[in-house]
């Protein structure tokens, strides 16, 4: 299942106090972003840090609501969290006490609906789609963290959201389990179809990814660029893709976006005075 998303004329700000004059300032975290995300799209977000990204996920995700302007899924005005959108953070946030399998029947219990024991089959469903069906009754602290983020990936996954939003998900973990998330999500993605927005602070994550690249400028956050990636995957797993010329060529050219990006923040933009 997928859905469409839109942000038309988007401007986040933010109330803050002035460590010099105590004033309260409006801060400027997004203003005017327009974006469309097709359905079944796997976007990536990059930018300078602070520039947004995760204000913009949070909107997307109905956690907060923006200071003017629209932001719609399949037409519906997001006004809250809903089943429809699914968050991933880069911290795990499992239950502790609760297996793996007991992690995603739990969100599965807050979706009501569902006897206990299909709640157990779905759990063990979405934990075999992540590569863990042997580990279902591991609790988190027997897990790797490449493992943990499987399971919160698998919960995420549980009561098949039509959008995917993932923050930095695979930020904490080591180069390799990195990669081979990464391939793995490609994989679900292309299974289930889900529109997934995901935000990244690596270039390589962001191309590898993404269908679309989407760079932001920082203060205030802006769409800088969208960036069409275009990579064969034909070839298979055996395939290093990340070492292709097309690879190379797009890693390039968002490197060269958020290098002015870079270089056009400055601590004084974006902040004006209120009253
Ligand atoms: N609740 C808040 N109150 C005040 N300022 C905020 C609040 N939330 C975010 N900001 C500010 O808005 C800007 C954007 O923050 P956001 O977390 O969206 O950036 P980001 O691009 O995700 O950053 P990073 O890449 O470092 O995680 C930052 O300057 C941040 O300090």
């Amino acid at each position: 299942m997928s859905s469409r998303i839109e942000l038309s004329g988007v401007r986040q700000t933010f109330q803050v106090r002035s460590d010099t004059d105590k004033q309260l300032h409006e801060f400027v975290a997004l203003d005017d972003v327009d974006l469309t995300i097709a359905a079944g799209e796997f976007i990536t977000l990059v930018g300078p840090s602070g520039c947004g990204k995760s204000t913009v996920l949070d909107l997307v995700a109905g956690l907060t609501r923006p200071t003017a302007g629209r932001l719609t899924a399949d037409g519906v005005e997001i006004t809250r969290p809903g089943l429809d959108r699914s968050v991933v953070f880069q911290q795990y946030t499992l239950l502790p006490w609760r297996t793996a399998a007991g992690n995603v029947e739990f969100a599965l219990e807050a979706k009501g609906g569902m006897s206990r024991a299909e709640r157990r089959e779905r759990a063990l469903e979405v934990l075999d789609l992540v590569g863990l069906a042997d580990f279902a009754d591991r609790h988190p602290h027997e897990l790797s963290g490449g493992m943990k983020q499987r399971v919160a990936i698998a919960r995420s996954l549980s009561y098949d959201p039509q959008v995917l939003l993932m923050d930095e998900p695979f930020g904490a973990l080591d180069a390799q389990t990195r990669e081979r998330l990464q391939e793995e999500l490609i994989g679900i993605w292309k299974r289930l179809g889900t529109t997934i927005v995901f935000i990244t602070h690596d270039i390589d994550e962001a191309v590898f990814l993404g269908q679309r690249v989407a760079v932001m400028s920082a203060r205030p956050g802006r769409i800088k660029a969208l960036v069409d990636v275009d990579l064969d995957r034909s070839g298979g797993a055996d395939v290093d893709i990340r070492s292709t010329p097309q690879f190379a060529h797009h890693r390039h050219e968002i490197w060269t976006l958020l290098r002015q990006a870079n270089r056009r923040t400055s601590t004084a933009e974006g902040v004006t005075k209120v009253a």
